[in-house]
């Protein structure tokens, strides 16, 4: 597989592109199981990159992404648009159309979209909205005008996935404890794990999530958490080490409320690209029985993005 940035475009420099061949997970996936957090990239000939992105990518196509549910084994994928696409939302919704009913999406959406425009967004399988915090990301939303699409998308039955750093949350706990719908929390709300899973900071995202049962999380991205590594690369299967107490902490407090994804093609990593196979490996650690897995790769996200099939 050739990977480059087509169209227009010149990669951010120093970008890392996803790792190429990862190895087959020694831990086998439940059947039916969802990667609940990926994006698609592009390809830049086909979909551009949004004028006002923070960082251009390498193309990473459905067809890749495809490719890579059925090396893992997933049976499904849940597409987040990314915000080098800004509202954007063509090639996500590409992706969803393409899958025969196996990815469904989460759009970025602006106030201006219309209500028809949000009805064909349902009908392509678009279940959620982002709203993104993260400032090396994004330029800031007006919390006012997140909170009118929040509103009116809650009447689609969808919710709301939400993106900030841990240092944040003081500040947008009002404005996330006002939302009118579930709310999904992206790789939980990135935790500086050199602070330990005792922190104060640490003690405020589960507070958050035991006072408030709307509030889900994605137990993912340890290798954008991890400070000491091993990295997932080259068969190491004690990678991210410093991740796995967050994460089983959020997973054994809030079984019903968890989503794992790959975060493939992994944007911005800066120091190394993981490989997925081994951040499948990572699962058993963070979810240690079987109905912990069963309910974070199936349940959870089955009820949250296929609830017509759900059981
Ligand atoms: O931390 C990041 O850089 C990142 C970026 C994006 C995006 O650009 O949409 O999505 C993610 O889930 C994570």
């Amino acid at each position: 597989m050739s990977k480059t940035t087509s169209g227009d475009f010149t990669k951010t420099t120093g970008w890392l592109d996803w790792y190429t061949g990862p190895a087959k997970p020694q831990f086998q996936l439940p059947a039916g199981a969802v990667d609940a957090h990926c994006h698609v990239f592009g390809p830049g000939a086909e979909f551009p990159y949004a004028p006002e992105r923070k960082y251009t990518p390498c193309d990473a196509s459905k067809a890749q992404l495809f490719a890579l549910r059925d090396h893992l084994g997933f049976a499904r994928n849940v597409v987040v648009q990314a915000t080098c696409h800004g509202a954007d939302n063509r090639a996500m919704v590409d992706a969803c159309l393409a899958s025969g009913g196996k990815a469904r999406g989460v759009a970025t959406v602006r106030r201006t979209i219309t209500d028809q425009e949000l009805q064909q967004l349902h009908a392509a399988g678009v279940r959620g909205v982002r709203f993104n915090f993260v400032k090396r990301l994004v330029d800031f939303t007006p919390k006012d005008e997140l909170m009118e699409i929040a509103g009116r998308i809650a009447k689609l039955g969808w919710h709301v996935v939400i993106y900030f750093e841990a240092v944040d949350l003081p500040q947008l706990w009002d404005f996330f404890t006002s939302l009118p719908t579930t709310v999904v929390v992206d790789h939980m709300g990135r935790p500086d794990v050199t602070k330990g899973v005792d922190s104060e900071e640490f003690a405020l995202f589960l507070k958050f999530m035991r006072e408030h049962p709307n509030v889900w999380s994605k137990v993912s991205c340890p290798e954008r958490l991890s400070a000491t590594g091993p990295q997932a690369l080259d068969g190491e299967q004690a990678a991210y080490r410093d991740v796995v107490p967050f994460a089983r902490r959020v997973v054994e407090e809030f079984p019903d409320r968890v989503l794992w994804g790959t975060d493939w093609p992994h944007p911005n990593l800066k120091d190394h690209m993981p490989d997925d196979g081994l951040l499948v490996d990572f699962i058993p650690h963070i979810a240690p029985t079987p109905e912990l897995q069963r309910k974070l790769l199936v349940d959870n996200p089955m009820r949250l993005y296929w609830p017509e099939e759900a059981s």
